[in-house]
């Protein structure tokens, strides 16, 4: 158990990205035994690619069904087809949709197509609200502090809505296009205000490049110009981490 002021967070330390997968995975899988009809928030990315290939796996073996849990996810690219193996819809179904036995119809990821964004963005907040809020939220840490696609400077308040992406951000995510052209520039998200809302969440963090962020995570002050450090004052945040992302390597 970590303590920050009057809050605490449960910080799970583990050997590497196999071992983190495997431990994300049977926290949700708890989750979803505990109350099968769970509202997930989903995070996409590099880091929580081999949680859902365990969550698949789970399945697979009989283990887990996710036939009545309803999906939201944190953001999706503006302007890329679901069709572009680079936008979170394709990513979503690739990694977990396409491999459990969740209807279509209960997996929520904001339209970045809409010919109406601001509207979808209300929508999104509606959905949400509609389904009870979101029971646990998955989250991924940028190197910049972001969670979701709020980027630094991003108010607390925020509900979800449209960013201009951070260029540490365009430049984390180019090495998932041939071109630095193709990398979208703009994203939707939802706000800080909806993630903390979550009932609980649960970040993962892996490898040394993110030392510096959960560094600053762990023990920084909590501001806006690091989006991620208002985690500190969820009342049910768990953190599961690799060993190289908790502790440095660096010789002094
Ligand atoms: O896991 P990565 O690829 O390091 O990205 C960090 C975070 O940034 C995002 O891609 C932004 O949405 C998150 O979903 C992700 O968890």
């Amino acid at each position: 158990m970590y303590t920050k002021g009057n809050i605490q967070m449960k910080l799970i330390r583990t050997k590497n990205y196999q071992e983190m997968s495997k431990e994300a995975a049977r926290f949700i899988n708890k989750r979803v035994h505990a109350n099968p009809a769970l509202t997930l928030g989903l995070a996409t990315g590099g880091t929580p690619i081999q949680t859902y290939e365990n969550l698949a796996k789970d399945y697979q073996q009989n283990e887990t069904s996710y036939q009545q849990i309803t999906t939201f996810n944190l953001d999706e690219y503006i302007g890329l087809p679901e069709t572009d193996p680079n936008s979170y819809h394709f990513y979503m179904q690739k990694h977990l949709f396409s491999k459990i036995n969740i209807p279509n119809e209960q997996t929520f990821i904001p339209n970045g197509q809409s010919d109406n964004l601001a509207e979808e963005c209300i929508a999104y907040e509606d959905l949400i609200k509609k389904h009870g809020g979101i029971d646990l939220q998955i989250l991924g840490l940028g190197h910049n502090g972001h969670i979701g696609f709020n980027e630094p400077g991003t108010s607390f308040e925020q509900r979800t809505h449209i960013v201009k992406l951070a260029e540490s951000t365009i430049n984390a995510n180019a090495r998932f296009f041939d071109t630095m052209q193709e990398v979208p520039k703009k994203a939707i998200t939802m706000g800080i205000s909806t993630i903390m809302e979550s009932k609980e969440i649960l970040l993962l963090v892996t490898g040394k490049e993110k030392y510096n962020a959960l560094t600053k995570l762990l023990h920084g002050e909590i501001d806006p110009s690091f989006p991620a450090s208002i985690l500190n004052e969820h009342n049910n945040l768990t953190v599961i981490a690799t060993e190289d992302a908790i502790i440095s390597n660096k010789i002094s």
